[in-house]
C-alpha cells in the first residue's frame, strides 16, 4: 500500500469510528431534543427555543461532517422553521407549529433509519486490520550530493568548497561528458550547472536539464547571462533556479537548502475549538494526517490558557457553543494585543451568507461551511497558516538576515533562563561580533557587508539545533542561546562555527577577502539573571577582542 493509500486508509477509519461514537450517542441527543420540545408546547419560552435551535444547529453540523446528509437535511429544514419562529418574539401560530411538529417529526424518524442502516452495515462489515498510521515526513538528506558543472576550473574548485561549508558534498565536473561518465556510479540529489560550456550547445545543456528533472533531480542554472530569454529557455525546462554570476553564495545555498529538504519547516499548529468532541476529533484527525500538529478545546473558556502554552498558527472555532460563542470568543482575543495576530477561522453548518459576514466582523478571518471535504480544509488552514508565519516573522524577525529580532531574542533568553531554574539542564548564551567588520563596509561597500551578515546568519542556522535560539542583537552582533548545553560543548560548537565562517570567501569593491568574528559565552545558571548572564557573556566577548579576535572566550563565574 502507498503511503497515499494508507493516509486515506487511515482517514476512513478515523472517520468510520468518530461516526460510530456519534451515532452511539443519537438516540440519547434525540431524547432531549424530543423532551425540549414537549416542553415548550406546552409553555413557549424565548431560552428553551435558543436552546433548540443550538442543538439543532450542532446536529445539523456533526450529521454533515459524518456524511450522514440526509439527516443533515432534515435537521436544516426544522432549523430554518425555528429561525422563523424566532425572528417573532411570540409563541408560534396553530398553523406554524403544526408545521414545527410534522418537521421535527420527520428528523426523528430520519434518525432512527440512520441508526438501523448503521446496524445493518455493521453486522454485514468483514473485520479487518486497522491500517497503520502515516506521519508524512519529508526526506531529509544529511550531507546532500551535488553536481557542480562548470568549466572554469578555479571558480568551480572555490564554490566547491564554499558550498561544503554549509554541508554539501560537492563533485566539479568541468564539462558535461565527464559528468555523463560519472552518472552510473552516483545519482545526485542536485545538478548545478554552467549552462554555457564549451563544446556544446545551449540546446544540449537544456536537453540534458529536462532529463534530470524529468528523473526528480532538480537543476539549478549559473550563467554570466542575466537576459530574458536565456532565463525563458530555463524556466521552460522546469530549472529550480537561475544564478547569474558573480554567484551570491548565501542565495544560491538558500535555493540548494529548499531544494534538498535541509531546513524544513516546523508543522503548523492548529487549535480547535468545538464543544462537540467527536467533531473537534475528526477535524483534528484530517489535520494530523497532512502533518500539523492539533491540539482540540471543548471549553471555549480554558482557550487563552491554551493560547499561552500552544503557540498555535491558526484557531479553528466552531460558532454555536454553550458557555461562550464562537463570534464571542474571538472578540475577547481581539482584545489583546498578544492575540491579535492569530488568525481565527470559524467552521460551523451556518449556512445563511449574512450571518457568515455579519460573524466575520467581530474578529474572524474566515468562515468554512461544514461539512467540508478533508483536502479542501486541509488547504484552507494551511494557506492561512502559512500566511500567518510570514506575518508574524516579519514582526519578530530581522529583515536584513531572517534571525529573531533584538527584541525576541531577549524574549528567548529571558524564557530559556527561567527554564534553566526551573530544571537541571545547563543553558548558555553566546554573543558573537564580527571583527573589523567597519573597515569591511569601508573597503567594500555596505552591502557586500550586508553579505556577510546574511553569511554568519545562514551558518548559524545551518550549524546550530533547532531548539537552539538565534537573533541578530545589535548591527554585526549576534545572540544565540544554547538549551540543554554545557559551557565545554557550547565553546567547542562556536569555535567550529567560526573556523566555518573563516572559510568563507565573498567578493568585494576591492577584490576578494574573508572575515572573522570573535564571541564570548555564558551559563546562565552562574548569574542571578539573564541580564546579568547577557553581561557576562558580553564581558568575555571583549577580552576575546581584546585578546586578538577571532577566537571563543568563556566568562569568568
Ligand atoms: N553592512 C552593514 N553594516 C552594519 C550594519 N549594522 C551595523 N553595521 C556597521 O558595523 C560596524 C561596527 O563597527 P564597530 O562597532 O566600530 O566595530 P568593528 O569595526 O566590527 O570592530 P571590532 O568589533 O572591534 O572588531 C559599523 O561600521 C556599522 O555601521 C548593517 O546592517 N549592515
Amino acid at each position: 500500500m502507498s503511503d497515499e493509500d494508507a493516509k486515506r486508509a487511515f482517514m476512513q477509519q478515523q472517520l468510520a469510528q468518530l461516526r460510530g461514537d456519534f451515532l452511539r450517542r443519537l438516540p440519547e441527543r434525540m431524547r432531549e431534543i424530543e423532551l425540549n420540545w414537549n416542553a415548550l408546547t406546552e409553555q413557549w419560552d424565548s431560552e428553551k427555543v435558543e436552546v433548540m435551535h443550538r442543538d439543532i444547529h450542532t446536529l445539523i453540523g456533526t450529521s454533515g461532517t459524518f456524511e450522514l446528509m440526509e439527516l443533515s437535511r432534515g435537521a436544516r429544514a426544522f432549523e430554518r422553521l425555528i429561525k422563523l419562529q424566532m425572528e417573532f418574539d411570540e409563541a408560534p401560530s396553530p398553523e406554524l407549529l403544526a408545521t414545527m411538529r410534522k418537521s421535527l417529526g420527520q428528523v426523528l424518524k430520519l434518525a432512527r433509519q440512520t441508526l438501523q442502516d448503521h446496524e445493518q452495515a455493521l453486522s454485514e462489515q468483514q473485520p479487518e486490520l486497522p491500517p497503520r498510521a502515516v506521519q508524512p515526513e519529508p526526506e531529509r538528506v544529511r550531507v546532500p550530493l551535488v553536481f557542480l558543472v562548470e568549466d572554469e576550473r578555479a571558480q568551480a574548485e572555490l564554490l566547491a568548497s564554499q558550498l561544503g561549508q554549509f554541508g554539501y558534498e560537492i563533485v566539479v565536473f568541468n564539462d558535461l561528458p565527464s559528468m555523463l561518465a560519472e552518472l552510473p556510479n552516483r545519482r545526485p540529489h542536485v545538478v548545478v550547472m554552467d549552462i554555457v560550456l564549451p563544446n556544446c550547445k545551449e540546446a544540449q545543456v537544456f536537453s540534458l536539464a529536462r532529463q534530470f528533472i524529468e528523473q526528480k533531480v532538480p537543476v539549478v542554472a549559473i550563467s554570466g547571462k542575466a537576459d530574458f530569454a536565456t532565463r525563458l529557455a530555463a524556466a521552460r525546462v522546469g530549472m529550480a533556479g537561475y544564478q547569474t554570476k558573480p554567484i551570491d553564495l548565501i542565495s544560491l545555498v538558500n535555493r540548494l537548502d529548499r531544494l534538498t529538504n535541509r531546513v524544513p519547516e516546523a508543522p503548523y499548529r492548529v487549535l480547535i475549538v468545538d464543544d462537540q468532541r467527536a467533531v473537534a476529533t475528526y477535524h483534528a484527525a484530517v489535520l494530523e494526517q497532512a502533518g500539523m500538529r492539533v491540539r482540540t478545546e471543548m471549553n471555549p473558556l480554558q482557550v487563552m490558557a491554551v493560547l499561552d502554552e500552544f503557540s498555535p498558527d491558526v484557531i479553528v472555532s466552531d460558532v454555536y457553543m454553550p458557555s461562550c460563542s464562537g463570534i464571542e470568543l474571538a472578540a475577547v482575543l481581539r482584545q489583546q494585543e498578544v492575540f491579535d495576530h492569530i488568525p481565527i477561522v470559524f467552521l460551523s453548518g451556518e449556512q445563511d451568507v449574512d450571518k457568515q459576514i455579519s460573524a466575520l466582523g467581530f474578529g474572524a478571518d474566515d468562515f468554512i461551511v461544514k461539512p467540508i471535504v478533508p483536502e479542501r480544509f486541509v488547504s484552507a488552514i494551511s494557506a492561512r497558516a502559512q500566511r500567518a508565519r510570514t506575518l508574524s516573522a516579519v514582526m519578530t524577525h530581522d529583515g536584513l538576515t531572517g534571525l529573531l529580532n533584538h527584541k525576541n531574542i531577549k524574549a528567548g533568553v529571558d524564557k530559556e533562563f527561567s527554564r534553566g531554574l526551573r530544571g537541571s539542564s545547563p543553558v548558555v548564551i553566546a554573543l558573537i561580533d564580527i571583527d573589523h567588520f567597519k573597515s569591511v563596509n569601508d573597503t567594500h561597500g555596505h552591502p557586500t557587508g550586508d553579505r556577510v551578515l546574511r553569511g554568519l546568519a545562514h551558518l548559524m542556522r545551518q550549524r546550530l539545533r533547532s531548539t537552539d535560539y538565534i537573533g541578530r542583537y545589535g548591527g554585526e552582533e549576534f545572540l544565540v542561546v544554547l538549551p540543554d548545553t554545557t559551557l565545554e560543548a557550547a565553546e567547542k560548537v562556536l569555535n567550529q562555527l567560526r573556523e566555518a565562517f573563516a572559510c568563507l570567501l565573498y567578493q568585494g569593491e576591492q577584490g576578494e577577502f574573508s572575515a572573522t568574528f570573535s564571541a564570548g559565552v555564558a551559563q546562565t545558571c552562574n548569574y542571578p539573571d539573564s541580564g546579568s548572564t547577557i553581561k557576562a557573556a558580553d564581558e568575555a566577548l571583549y577580552a576575546a577582542k581584546e585578546g586578538g579576535r577571532n577566537q571563543v572566550r568563556v566568562a569568568k563565574s
